[in-house]
Formats: structure tokens, sequence, C-alpha cells
């Protein structure tokens, strides 16, 4: 080459001919070594192809170009792949297809070649350059699937195979490349082959050492001479082992070996060596595990070979390169030499053979150079099989490797693991004895206060099972007691509850018995108050007034039997005196409630059904209304008879509610200037109509209902005395009695509604009749009968003459008016006693009023009003006579004294039959009480006991019925001996 280039630059012209043979005798030997065994294989291969292929038919000789035509679509390849392996690619059609598919089966084919780790070649090896990776690859295939056919890839067929395995084919053809021990031509030491041959053959063959030595360096990994020399014998003891010795190699030894020096300089030959006498021992072993330090060194050396080989490989390619620039230049040297061809014959003649000769050199030189890339693609073929093979060593070994490491990690974590859990476990069992030890402390701890608290107990409790046999026996005792004093209360339960039976059986008699004395007592009070006469006349003085001056009374005695003596003091001695008797007289002292008290029997007949009527007559001033009604604003104590007569007939109602259910209503009228005005109504002008519930009488069906009336007269109507109910003035608005309120409520709007005038004699004079009407209506719950009674309580006008009242005017026909009115009530009543057919009632609005209670079976009760001051001696006098001459009526009766034995007989019977009822309303009253206590107290065995226990803290209430019923009696017996005396009288 340097030759060439040298003849180029001396300005020849032309390739120097000469110097182009001198190049082509270098390669000379080594060109025709190749082309022999070359051509064998490639026999043996295009055999093979054709027996598997039958169809093929390639040549036995063919050559690149022809073998490309054949190969180059890959369908061929694949097919062979497919006779070789069935299934192990799939074919695209055949070579009329496009080049995609084409490619595409050589790219499959090359895949599986991959696939099954074999040496490949590249795509690019199908279409251009020489054919002799391709053939390589095909060889491969051929020893892979024929390890027992016709010889291996690049390998005599003759040679012998002595494992068959793909690990010595790799290996004998990692020799052949490498300078193997046998047949190969690379390892023919210089010296050696120099001597064999003659003087051209060994001009020749120093240039084949050239070639060798510019194959090995000077990238070759192979130490140089020198340095083989200086320090060969050191890695040839290094290296020099003997076979199967590796494994028991010393560490020491093998990181000698491993040290990068003794690698570098070590011969391929010995690095081969090494790997050989490894992998022969591995085998020998049978497969068993090669120590790890030596597998570290198999790497090592086989690294070290991989470096050289592509060391060489990239030496070899350097070397095509130089080839094919060479050939360059040929080319256009051979394009020189045709030009000048063309010039003269002559000249064509020499250059024609100088053309010829080059030809024949560039073809010598091309069919080198063809041997040469094929040299190269063979040893890359090589190298490649060989890092096939040494990639599969170092699998082999990293798998051995790994699966080593894997059980060592395995091992130490297992160990890591097992020392772990064995020190939890410690851990656990230590914390456990230390826990343990505190909870058997705590344990006698506990055992030790439990059985000071158990000992304790034990000494508690034995006191008090002591105290609670002591207890126990007291208990005994007591229960024994308590068990006598049981039977012992049994015992009087037993006696009181019979005791209680015959008392009730008593009571029960004595309420069977309660309505026939009930009805002998109406019928027996009727018959007294008969006998007493119907027109009772009580006569009371009113006291001096606070800041009166004259003090001066006319009255001179009085005394408890009605007698009553006045004086005039204008005549002295026996003229001046004039005496009176009336039923009953009250001094100035008497209280309201004594007042009262005389005339409730009366009152109360209302409700047993009859009428009555008690009117206050007097002159002005002389305290009519304060006995009717009591004074302005009046405390309960000097409530008048309306208050207390109106209440009165309530509360018996209230008590009576389980004998006789009553309904009581109030009328209020007056009677001023002879018309009759409703006083209870809230309207002066009396247009509107009452607030309060109205009580109104069905005059048709004798019912009292509860509605308003229709029209409010100014001036109300009076109806006849035939009429049934009793109603004298229907129009006048009635109120109902619920309660005690009721009553002062009603009481105040009369009060309020009677018309008053201011006179000379009295500030407070009433100008007219005030008329208090209670109807009651009783319905009994017995037997269903009703009864009805009305009671009419009347504060005339003042009595008073007309001279001295100094009026005039309407004042005077007021009392125009007044004293007609009297006058004709003292004509009716005169009348009555008379028993005169004809009873004037209709001379005036008053006696209209009152005539169903004066008359007939109404019990009459006047109140004889007296003032006791000196001045008013005429108009006392006056009142006296009248009260007289009624109370005469009353004495009249007296006319039958005849009768006077029977009449005290009478008298003394009806005290006690008096008496009687009282005491029987008393026990109604008790057992009422008793029945209620029972209700309330269902438990309470021991009524008795209630009854004193209710008894002492009601013990006024007793004391003051006590006494009520002592008065009573007492006034019975008075009444009794004034009979007797009446009697005695008549008698005498
Ligand atoms: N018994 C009595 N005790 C105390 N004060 C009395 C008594 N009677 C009457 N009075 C007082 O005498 C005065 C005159 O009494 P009252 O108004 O009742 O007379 P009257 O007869 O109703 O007069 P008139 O006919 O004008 O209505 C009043 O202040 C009254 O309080």
């Amino acid at each position: 080459m340097n030759v060439t280039m040298d003849h180029q630059a001396k300005g020849y012209g032309r390739p120097d001919i000469s110097s182009a043979s001198i190049s082509s005798d270098i390669f000379e030997p080594t060109i025709s070594s190749f082309d022999e065994s070359e051509a064998k294989q490639l026999a043996t291969l295009v055999d093979w192809l054709n027996r598997i292929l039958p169809n093929l038919s390639l040549p036995i000789n063919a050559s690149d170009k022809e073998l490309r035509s054949y190969l180059s679509d890959g369908t061929v390849l694949c097919r062979i792949l497919n006779k070789l392996r069935p299934g192990s690619v799939i074919e695209c059609g055949g070579s009329n297809q496009p080049s995609e598919s084409c490619s595409d089966n050589v790219k499959r084919f090359l895949a599986a070649m991959d696939d099954m780790k074999l040496p490949r070649f590249q795509p690019s090896d199908l279409e251009k350059g020489p054919m002799k990776n391709v053939l390589e690859c095909l060889l491969t295939l051929r020893a892979h699937f024929m390890p027992n056919g016709n010889g291996c890839a690049l390998s005599d067929s003759s040679s012998p195979n002595k494992s068959g395995s793909d690990v010595s084919i790799s290996r004998k053809l990692l020799r052949q490349t490498l300078g193997g021990s046998h047949s190969s031509r690379i390892e023919v030491s210089p010296q050696a082959y120099s001597s064999t041959l003659s003087g051209e053959d060994r001009r020749k063959a120093a240039s084949d050492s050239k070639f060798q030595r510019a194959l090995r360096s000077p990238v070759m990994a192979e130490p140089s001479a020198a340095l083989i020399h200086h320090v060969g014998h050191k890695f040839h003891e290094v290296f020099q082992l003997k076979q199967g010795c590796y494994a028991d190699l010393p560490a020491a030894k093998i990181s000698e070996m491993m040290k990068s020096n003794s690698l570098d300089n070590a011969p391929t030959q010995s690095l081969l060596s090494v790997v050989n006498g490894i992998l022969d021992e591995s085998v020998e072993r049978k497969n068993s595990e090669i120590p790890h330090r030596v597998a570290c060194l198999l790497r090592k050396v086989v690294q070290e070979i991989e470096r050289r080989i592509s060391t060489q490989a990239e030496h070899l390619r350097t070397q095509s390169n130089l080839f094919k620039a060479r050939e360059e230049k040929y080319q256009s040297r051979i394009k020189v030499l045709e030009a000048l061809a063309t010039g003269t014959s002559e000249e064509s003649q020499v250059v024609m053979n100088q053309l010829q000769q080059i030809k024949t050199e560039k073809t010598k030189m091309e069919e080198k150079k063809k041997l040469e890339e094929q040299d190269v693609v063979r040893l890359a073929k090589e190298k490649e099989q060989i890092n096939n093979e040494i990639w599969t060593l170092k699998q082999e070994l990293e798998t051995g490797r790994k699966a080593n490491e894997e059980s060592c990690l395995r091992m130490e974590t297992e160990a890591k693991k097992t020392q772990q859990q064995l020190e939890e476990r410690l851990k656990e069992v230590l914390h456990l004895l230390t826990e343990s030890r505190s909870r058997v402390k705590e344990l006698e701890a506990y055992s030790e206060s439990k059985n000071q608290r158990l000992s304790k107990k034990e000494n508690i409790y034995q006191n008090f099972t002591d105290f609670q046999l002591g207890a126990l026996q007291e208990l005994k005792l007591a229960s024994q007691t308590i068990k006598q004093d049981t039977l012992r209360t049994q015992k009087s339960y037993s006696d009181e509850f019979h005791r209680l039976g015959t008392k009730l059986k008593a009571l029960a008699d004595a309420s069977q018995n309660y309505y026939a004395v009930l009805a002998e007592n109406r019928k027996l009070h009727n018959e007294v108050q008969e006998l007493k006469g119907n027109i009772r006349v009580y006569c009371r003085i009113r006291p001096f007034l606070p800041g009166q001056k004259e003090k001066q009374t006319i009255i001179d005695s009085l005394n408890e039997y009605g007698e009553l003596a006045i004086t005039n003091p204008s005549k002295q001695g026996k003229d001046g005196q004039r005496s009176f008797k009336f039923n009953k007289i009250y001094g100035p002292e008497a209280a309201q409630a004594d007042v009262y008290s005389d005339i409730q029997p009366l009152i109360r007949s209302v409700l047993d059904g009859y009428n009555a009527c008690i009117f206050a007559y007097g002159q002005t001033g002389s305290g009519k209304t304060y006995t009717m009604s009591g004074p302005d604003g009046a405390s309960k104590e000097e409530w008048g008879v309306n208050y207390r007569a109106l209440n009165d007939l309530f509360n018996i109602s209230q008590t009576r509610s389980r004998i006789f259910t009553y309904e009581i209503g109030v009328q209020m009228v007056e009677i001023y200037n002879e018309q009759v005005r409703d006083l209870l109504s809230n309207d002066g002008s009396q247009k509107k109509y009452p607030s309060l519930c109205v009580l109104s009488f069905d005059f048709t069906n004798d019912l009292l209902d509860i509605s308003f009336p229709l029209i409010y007269l100014h001036t109300l109507g009076i109806l006849s005395t035939s009429q049934p109910n009793g109603l004298a003035v229907p129009d006048a608005t009635m109120h109902s009695v619920n309660s005690t309120s009721d009553v002062v409520e009603l009481m105040e709007i009369g009060l309020k509604n009677r018309a008053k005038g201011a006179t000379a004699l009295n500030e407070r004079s009433s100008r007219s009749h005030s008329i208090v009407t209670i109807h009651v209506r009783g319905a009994d719950a017995k037997n269903g009968t009703s009864l009805r009674g009305s009671l009419h309580l009347v504060d005339l006008a003042g009595s008073e003459r007309v001279d001295r009242s100094e009026v005039t005017g309407d004042r005077l026909k007021e009392s125009q008016h007044i004293n007609k009115s009297l006058s004709a009530l003292g004509d009716v009543i005169f009348a009555l006693a008379q028993k005169s057919t004809h009873i004037p009632y209709r001379n005036s609005k008053l006696t209209q009023v009152l005539q169903s209670s004066l008359g007939g079976h109404a019990k009459t009760l006047m109140f004889v009003q007296l003032n006791p001051e000196l001045s008013s001696y005429s108009e006392t006098l006056s009142t006296l006579k009248f009260a007289e001459r009624v109370s005469g009526v009353e004495l009249g009766a007296a006319r039958t004294n005849k009768e006077g034995r029977d009449l005290r007989e009478l008298m003394e019977q009806v005290a006690s039959l008096k008496d009687t009822i009282s005491k029987k309303d008393e026990e109604i009253e008790r057992l009422q009480l008793l029945k209620d206590l029972k209700n309330v107290y269902p438990g309470v065995t021991d009524l008795d006991a209630l009854w004193n226990r209710v008894s002492c803290t009601s013990v006024k209430a007793t004391e003051k019925t006590d006494k009520l019923s002592q008065k009573r009696r007492q006034k019975s017996t008075i009444s009794s001996q004034k009979a007797a005396v009446l009697g005695s009288n008549c008698n005498i």
C-alpha cells in the first residue's frame, strides 16, 4: 500500500503494475488457503440447502451474486428455518413480492436466529457486499440443527465433533478464530511458517507474517513480542495450571491472575486455555456450581478475549476500508489506462497488455479482497459466536451468581428474621417475666390487704350478727306485742264497726223518718204560725245617732215580752204614759244578727213553700232601711234582713241540695208616686237590659227559665192575684242567686237605683217603697215534687205627716202618695183581720204588689221602727197606734182563748218538735260530713276517731251550733212559757 502510494507520488502518471504485483503477492498464500477451504464449505452448505429444499437447485459453486439472488428476499431463509423447525417463522410471499415483504422475511428470520441465540448476519449483508456473513450464519444454523451432520461452520466436515453440543461447537469456532491448538492458520508462528516454504513462498510468508502482525497490532490485545519476551515466562507461570484445579485455586492466585497487568500481558492462547480449562472442569463436574471467584476469573478472561476480538474486528474493518479505497484507485487507473488504450495502436497494444495485466491484477486483488472481506466477515461471525457463547456463559454465570446471591440473601434475610424473631421473643419473655414478677408482688400485696380486710369484715360481721340477733330477739318480742295489739285493735275495730253499723242503721232509720218529720214540721210550723197569728209585729227602737245633741228619749220602758211604754214629755203622770205590746221589741242596742235570728224561721219557711212578707214601717229616719238593708257600705255584721235572708236561703238551699234542688230568683222594685220601677237595672233610665243573668217564669208551664226579658217598661205593670206563679210584677228583672257575692252585688245595684230625695227630716230619706222579692222553687230529689215560695222584703217610705215634713210641690205629692199607700196597706190588713169578703188590695200599688204575701197562707211580719227622740214623739205615737192596730189584728186570734189548754199543749208540743227537728238536722249534717270524710279518706276505718279529730278542728263551729241550738231551745221554752201564760190568762 505504501509502495503504491510512493509510485503515485513519484509522478509516473499511471499505476505502477509491478508494485501492484508485489502488493498482491503479499496476500497470495492466504487467498489460496481461503479459497480452498471456503469452496469446500460452500459446497457442503449448498448441498445441505438443496437437500432441505429440493426445489431450490442452488449451483454447487454459486457465486455471491447467485447466492444473493436466491436468498435476498428472505423467503428461502424462512423456508429453511421452517423446514428445520416447523412454524418458526411466517413466510410472506415470494420474490415477486414488494421489497417490504422481503425485508420482513429477512427480519423474521433474523429474529428467529436471535431467539435461538445463534449468530446472525446484518440485513445489509444480503443487499451488497460479500455473502460471507450470510453463509456463516447458514453454516451455524446447519451445525445447530445437524450436529452430527457433515461438518459445521468453518470446520472441516470430517473433523470429529467431540461433544456435539452448541457449547463445544462455539468453543471450536472460538479456537479456530483465535488460534486454537489444532489446524488454525493463524496460530502458525512466522518462523515455523517461513521455514516450510521456498524462496517465493517464504517471501509471501513474510508478507503473511506482516499481515498477521497487522492483524494483531496495534490494537490487537496480544502483548508485544518484547513484552512477552520480558515477562512471558511470568505470565506462563501465572496461567499455567493443571486442568481441573481451578476450583481449588487459592483466592490469592486468582486475584493475581485477575490483575489487569497479568490479563493484559497474557497471550490469547493462555487466556483461551484458562477458559477451556474452567469450562472443561465445569463439564466434568456435571453442572455443579462454579465457585464464585473462578466465575469472576472466567468473566475477566472472557472480557479480555472479547476485548481482543473486538479490537481485531475493528482492525479488519479498517483493512477492508483500505482495500476498498485501493479498489477505487485501481478503478480510476483502469479508466485512465482505457483512455490511453484509445491512443496509438502500439501504445494501445502495450496499454492493452498492461491493462490486461492490471485487470488480472485487479481480479486477483478483488478476489483477495473478497477473501479478506470474507475473512473479516468470518472473523466477525466467529466473534459474534464467541460473544454469544460468552454471553451464554455470562448468563449462566450471572444466573448462578444471582441464584447464589439470592440464596445468600434469602439465608441472610431468614437468619436476620429468625434472629429478630428470637430477639423479640426474648424481649417478650423478659417483659412477661417482669410483668409476672410485678403481678406476683401485687397479688401478694392484694392478698395481704384482702386478708386484713376480711379479718376486719369478719369482726364487723360478728358484731353485726350479734347486734342483729339481739335486734331479732327484740323484734320477736315487739312482734308478739304488736300481734297482741293487732288482735286487740282488730277486736276493737270489729266492735267499732258493729257500733257504727248500729248507728248507721239508726241514722238510716232517722233519715227515712226525716221526710216524714219534715212534713210534720212544716205542718206544725204552719199551725204555729196560724196560732201565733198571720201578722206579727216586731218593734225596733233606733239608737241615738252619733253627734246628735238631743239625747232625751220618749221610751220609758220595754221588756222581753214585747211590752213598751213611752212617755209624753208634755204630759206629766200617767196621762203622759202610753203602753204598747208587740210580738217582739228590740232596744237600741239590738244587733242586726239578733233581729235576723228571730225572723229566720219565717224566712226559712219560704224554702218549704210558704209565702212571707216582711216590711218595715216607721217615720223617716227611724231605721227602716237600716233594718232591712243595713247602713251604707255595711260590713257583714251590719248586713240587714235583705242580705241575710238572701244569703241564708242560698246557704240552706246548698245544704239541702241532696234532698231538694232549689232555684232562687230575685226581683227588686220600688213604688214611687204610685209607679212601679225595676231597681235591678244597671241603667238608671231602665232602657237597657241588666248585665246579670235573668230568671223569668214561664207562666204557661210554671217553669223557671233563664232568659232575658223582651220589654223593659219604664213603669212596670202589676198582675192580678189570680196568677198561679205568684209573680206580681212579671216584667221586673229577675236575677238568680248562685253565690254570696251575687247577693251583695244585687243589693248594691238595688240601693244605687233606689230613688232618693233629701228632706228636712232626713237627708237620706227614701221617698219610695222598696220591695225585694225572693222567689224560691224547689224540686224534691226523692219524689220529684216541686214547691214554690216567695218572700217580700219591703222597706216602706217614711210615714211622717205631711204638715211636719214641710214639703211642697213634688215632695208634697210624694208624701201624699206615700200616706195613701200606707193607709191602703192598713186597710188591707184590717180587712184581712175582720175576714172581710172584700180585701181592698187595688187601692194602692203597694198592696197590689204585696197581695200574694198578705192573707191566705202567707206569713206577714212588720217591723215597727221607732225614733226615740223627743221631737218625734207624736210621729212615734202615731206609728205605734198603727202598729197596735195591726198587732190587734193578731190579738184578735186570741179570741179563741177557750181553746187555751189545747193551745198550751200544742205550743209545748211544737217546742218539743222544734227541738227534735234541730237535733235531727244536726245529726243529718254530721252524717253527711262523715260520709264526705269517708269519701275523702277511704282507708280510714275508725270514723269516730276521724270525726273527733275533725270535730276538734271545728270546735268553734260546733260550739256556735250548740249555742244556736241552745238559744233556739230557750226561745222555744220562752214561747212555751208565753203560751202557757197566755193559756192561763185565758183561763182566768
Ligand atoms: N239600729 C240602729 N243602730 C244604729 N244606727 C241606726 C239604727 N237604725 C237606724 N240608724 C241610723 O239612723 C239613720 C236613719 O236610718 P234609716 O235611713 O234607716 O231611716 P229610714 O227610716 O229608712 O229613713 P227613710 O224613711 O228616710 O228612709 C241612719 O243613719 C241609720 O244608720
